[in-house]
């Protein structure tokens, strides 16, 4: 049996492919886990998933970094993404958003799952997300959203990752680092690179003992 690491982009996990002496490309890996790299977003997520997943593995880690709806976390904290929704998939009925749950056509929200007894995994924050195509980035849409979903992170692949997952019924973890706060649109703030180095800090930590 064997993990499988998720990322959106290259960069997210580099020095992770690197510490393990990775070879380059999309889909790779080693004896003990196989690395996927989808593309940013749902559709992507979503495609590459269904060409790669399969029962071999005991565990799906979606790794990436996120925004925060929520300032008293740090930017470069790790957490762990334990509920997901697809926070766009719906319909407008003139002011109101009516969910996919409001339409009757299945629902928005998934877990991740697993039965790990991990340390590395425990001492994490739980939080909920959302996932969406189109980033938060203005102040009347950032205080709809509250409103509606009280989220605390957001990222563009998470619920998309744990949907997959959920289908087949493999165990799944996701695991972000804040990158930035979710605000009207300030990218000078972002620190992309504070996350991407805790992040791989710590699923290095983690593939190492598990
Ligand atoms: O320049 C931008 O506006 C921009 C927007 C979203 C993501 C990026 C990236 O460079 C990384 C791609 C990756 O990052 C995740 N992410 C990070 N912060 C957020 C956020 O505040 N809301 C949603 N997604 C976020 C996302 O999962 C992407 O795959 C650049």
């Amino acid at each position: 049996m064997k993990m499988l690491i998720v990322a959106a982009t290259k960069p997210e996990i580099a020095p992770l492919m690197m510490h393990f002496n990775l070879p380059g490309g999309d889909f790779t890996g080693n004896k003990e886990f196989d690395i996927l790299i989808t593309g940013v977003g749902m559709t992507a997520t979503a495609y590459a998933l269904g060409k790669h997943l399969s029962k071999q593995y005991n565990l799906v880690l979606n790794l990436g970094i996120a925004g925060s709806f929520d300032r008293s976390i740090a930017l470069g904290t790790i957490v762990n993404v334990y509920e997901d929704t697809f926070a766009e998939l719906g319909a407008e009925d003139h002011e109101k958003f009516l969910s996919i749950e409001d339409l009757g056509f299945g629902k928005s929200t998934h877990s991740a799952f697993n039965n790990l007894l991990s340390e590395s995994v425990a001492k994490l924050p739980k939080v909920k997300g959302i996932t969406v195509n189109r980033v938060h980035g203005c102040e009347p849409s950032i205080s709809a959203i509250n409103t509606r979903l009280s989220p605390v992170a957001e990222s563009m692949e998470g619920a998309a990752v744990l949907y997959c997952c959920g289908q087949q019924d493999i165990p799944c973890l996701q695991i972000r680092s804040i990158s930035n706060y979710v605000e009207p649109r300030n990218r000078k703030a972002w620190k992309i690179d504070l996350a991407l180095k805790n992040l791989n800090h710590w699923a290095i930590e983690f593939l190492t003992n598990t």
